[in-house]
């Protein structure tokens, strides 16, 4: 069976809410943020460390592992939760993203988009369908609809056009899904439409006309800011039904996942804990931290007083700040895990206080706390 989003409990002044996605491969609580394993891995994560700290699923990127290890590795392993040793629930986009940020000499049509890899300037050609195979190839729980993400300064007419044919790769990919997927596989339908209210308003409408499992916001986190992000997304979700889960593509500093979820999303995602944690920067309940600052050098203190992770519970700043200035690749590991279990602590705190509806007394509490 595919998904099933059960609603728990909606926050009494805001639109955010608690819920549970029941999938094949486990429960996600919600809100919820999703760790993003590009390639099969959570940047220096073992799936023990994700468990550890409460992760209920994560991601891979289709275009990623469509170019390594490659679809034919894939099928011989029995799929990316084989793979990687992932009992719980993984969530796939559908290449498209990548695909127009990543590659080169990209051509796009009615059918699709020609693209080289960047890794070895190969060509290759996406359609709707490739990609639904694709995320069926990696035994995706919940697959993402192939979508043209345009960024946030894009012409209405191109906007306009654009949004269009993602609706019409979106019954494509319906279609193939509805045709080959395993029953156990979820897919959900993109809603674009830029920095213009119309067509966000069309594109949503006739994509939740398609019945989809789930429904993600694309196009935000794109350039925009922060004021339109809030803008777009207090829009957009609404138009979503409350019967389904909705996801917000691409977010992952704490605003954002607090903005989010208080307009009534499910899930997000981002690469940002552990990009930062690579160079060096902690999201901690002061702010950020960036660790290989002088002001280190002698702070035995944990990286955040606030936190009881493996990291601030065994090791101190100037600890830190010394594997990171001496780019061991522990230091890169244990921030890390630090940032990813801070924002899981983190929803799982807006959890709890949306069930005592304090949803705003909170967001309050660690907006002053964290500085914003
Ligand atoms: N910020 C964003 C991050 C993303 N991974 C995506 C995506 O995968 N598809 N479509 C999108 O619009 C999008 C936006």
């Amino acid at each position: 069976m595919p998904l099933k989003y059960e609603l728990i409990k909606k926050d009494k002044y805001t639109n955010a809410r608690v819920g549970v996605i029941h999938t094949a491969s486990g429960d996600i609580p919600t809100p919820i943020f999703m760790p993003v394993g590009t390639v099969g891995t959570v940047k220096t994560m073992t799936v023990d460390d994700l468990k550890e700290m409460g992760a209920k699923i994560i991601l891979g990127n289709t275009y990623h592992l469509y170019l390594k290890p490659g679809m034919d590795i894939m099928k011989k392993a029995g799929g990316l939760h084989k793979f990687m040793n992932w009992d719980r629930p993984i969530l796939t986009d559908s290449g498209g993203f990548q695909v127009f940020s990543l590659a080169d000499n990209r051509k796009i049509s009615e059918d699709g988009v020609m693209f080289r890899s960047h890794i070895d300037g190969s060509k290759h050609f996406f359609t709707p369908e490739k990609s639904i195979e694709i995320q069926n190839d990696i035994h995706s729980d919940i697959m993402m609809s192939f979508d043209e993400c345009v960024d946030a300064n894009a012409s209405y007419d191109y906007v306009k056009n654009s949004m269009e044919r993602t609706l019409r790769w979106a019954k494509r990919g319906l279609d193939y899904h509805k045709a080959n997927s395993h029953p156990d596989q979820s897919l959900f339908g993109i809603v674009q439409g830029g920095m213009f209210k119309d067509l966000r308003e069309i594109s949503a409408r006739e994509t939740v006309a398609m019945d989809f499992d789930g429904y993600s916001i694309g196009g935000l986190s794109v350039g925009e800011t922060k004021e339109e992000m809030i803008d777009i997304l207090n829009f957009t979700t609404p138009l979503l039904p409350e019967d389904k889960p909705r996801y917000n593509m691409g977010v992952g500093t704490p605003d954002y996942l607090f903005e989010s979820f208080e307009a009534g999303i499910d899930m997000a995602d981002c690469v940002l804990p552990t990009r930062i944690a690579r160079n060096g920067t902690a999201l901690t309940s002061e702010g950020r931290v960036v660790i290989k600052n002088a002001t280190y050098k002698e702070d035995f203190s944990p990286l955040d007083p606030e936190c009881d992770c493996y990291t601030c519970s065994n090791y101190s700043r100037a600890y830190l700040r010394h594997l990171v200035n001496a780019k061991e690749i522990l230091g890169a590991r244990l921030l890390s895990y630090h940032n990813l279990y801070f924002l899981l602590k983190m929803c799982e705190n807006i959890r709890e206080a949306i069930m005592n509806d304090s949803f705003l007394d909170y967001k309050k509490e660690f907006y002053e706390k964290y500085g914003y």
